[in-house]
């Protein structure tokens, strides 16, 4: 999507908005600017959160040195993954889902962080927290709660739901 989606994050975080109400806003800023270009089309956009318990998020890592400091500040604590998902339809969305998951980090100890580190990045640098979970990610946790879809990205079966009433999925 063209948008400047860090400068929208920044005024969006500016506005104070919850963390699932930030994830909506960029999946609709998304969604309305390819909608723009394809006014006949139904567009999807999405976007995710990683919000902290004191409210903190956290954006991709983009150096290995970043994806340790996000996941020695996750160690030992639960945070979300908030996935919203916007469908927009003739310009107007008509549909919007925001999915949360929870996930405890263990205490893992700076070993195994570099480990870690050693065997998944830079795999791991589109991935907000520096983890996949469905690659060796799923070793950092002690607890998961949620979706494996919410957590790659996407709140994947309301929408599949949504598009099977929309008629654009066989039911
Ligand atoms: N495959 C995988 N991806 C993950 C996992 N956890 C988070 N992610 C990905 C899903 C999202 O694409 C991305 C969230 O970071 P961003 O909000 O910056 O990317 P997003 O794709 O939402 O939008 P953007 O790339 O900024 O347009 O991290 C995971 O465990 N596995």
């Amino acid at each position: 999507a063209p948008v400047d989606e860090d400068a929208a994050k920044a005024s969006l975080r500016a506005e104070r908005l919850a963390p699932r109400d930030l994830a909506d806003a960029l999946a609709d800023l998304k969604a309305q600017a390819v909608a723009r270009r394809h006014p006949d089309r139904l567009v999807l956009g999405a976007d995710q959160i990683l919000a902290l318990d004191d409210g903190t998020t956290l954006d991709k890592p983009t150096s290995r040195a970043e994806a340790a400091d996000q996941l020695r500040l996750l160690r030992g604590r639960t945070h979300r993954l908030l996935s919203a998902a916007v469908l927009i339809a003739e310009g107007r969305a008509i549909w919007r889902h925001v999915e949360e998951a929870r996930l405890s980090v263990r205490a893992f100890s700076d070993a195994f962080l570099e480990d870690y580190l050693d065997a998944e990045w830079p795999a791991i640098a589109g991935c907000v927290g520096g983890y996949r979970v469905e690659g060796r990610g799923v070793t950092l946790f002690e607890r998961i709660e949620g979706t494996q879809a919410a957590i790659v990205g996407l709140p994947l079966l309301p929408l599949l739901a949504q598009l099977r009433r929309l008629g654009v999925m066989p039911s």
